[in-house]
């Protein structure tokens, strides 16, 4: 299927993604990638007051891979994510994206009316599939995020980071292979956060989706990443990237992790002086 959105008349098209089983380890670079974003710009408002967000961004991501965005804040990381969610048009070039990419915010934006279990068949009610088969789903993937016997409970009931937990769970209900995470777990203590790192990386290497994940936390992108990209302040362009070839599973605070932080913190700032904000 192919989708037109934008006022210069962008591509936003869908792909087969590839085989999403494609093993541990970074992804292979052969494949046909899971989103190809090309020389993609966005301009927000018009007018005197319209921002150059995005300024020809390119930027492939294989099926199967974990790239983590950084970058100042400000450099429209929020954006390339709403762009290729399909949420926003891009103004310019080509979006490739493959079915409907699943997302997860910083906030777990779960339905306080809706059971825990509601609220992870809610994608899969949407989609049609069957009531037997939703519950079973449910069940499956709130037991694979320690909270089988939470599935009753209303959100309100749960801590933030139980929450982050099912909104996890409600984003890998439908198995997209390709999902978006915006800072996830940026409001979560340090322990809560070590604890998710380990449960999204154990699914992820289940299920092997693409993962796009935007993060202000440097040590974050270097426990996670296979490929850590930077990108400029504003307008965002991609300046610099790296593989994160340490063998998994990463601890946020072992030599290695620090190692790639450190790097990645150096161009960050090298970046944030250049343009002075
Ligand atoms: N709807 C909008 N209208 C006008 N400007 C916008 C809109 N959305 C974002 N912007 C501007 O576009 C730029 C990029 O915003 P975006 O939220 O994508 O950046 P970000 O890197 O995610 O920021 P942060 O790291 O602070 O979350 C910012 O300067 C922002 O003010």
């Amino acid at each position: 299927m192919t989708a037109t959105r934008g006022t210069s008349a962008p591509d936003v098209r869908q792909t087969d993604p590839g085989p999403a089983g494609a093993g541990p380890g970074p992804a292979n670079g052969t494949a046909v990638p899971a989103v190809r974003i090309e020389a993609v710009s966005k301009v927000h408002g018009r007018g005197a007051g319209a921002v150059l967000a995005l300024d020809a961004i390119s930027l492939d991501v294989a099926p199967g891979e974990f790239v983590c965005v950084v970058g100042a804040s400000g450099c429209g990381k929020s954006t390339l994510l709403s762009l290729v969610a399909g949420l926003d048009a891009p103004t310019a070039r080509t979006l490739t994206v493959p079915g409907r990419p699943a997302l997860m915010f910083q906030e777990s934006a779960l339905y306080p009316w809706l059971t825990v279990a509601g609220n992870v068949e809610l994608p899969l009610r949407l989609a049609g599939v069957g009531r037997a088969e939703r519950r079973e789903r449910a069940r499956e993937l709130l037991a694979s995020v320690h909270l089988a016997e939470f599935a009753q409970r209303r959100p309100h009931q749960l801590s933030g980071g139980m929450r982050q937990r099912v909104a996890l769970a409600r984003t890998l209900a439908l198995d997209s292979p390709v999902l978006l995470m915006d800072e996830p777990f940026g409001a979560l203590d340090a322990m809560t956060r070590d604890l998710l790192h380990d449960e999204l990386e154990t699914l992820w290497r289940q299920r092997r989706p693409a993962v796009v994940f935007v993060t202000h936390n440097v040590r974050e992108a270097a426990r996670l990443g296979d490929r850590i990209v930077l990108l400029s302040s504003r307008p965002g362009r991609v300046v610099w990237q790296t593989t994160v070839d340490a063998p998994r599973p990463r601890r946020m605070d072992s030599p290695e992790t620090a190692a790639v932080a450190a790097e990645v913190t150096d161009r960050l700032r090298a970046e944030v002086r250049r343009h002075g904000h």
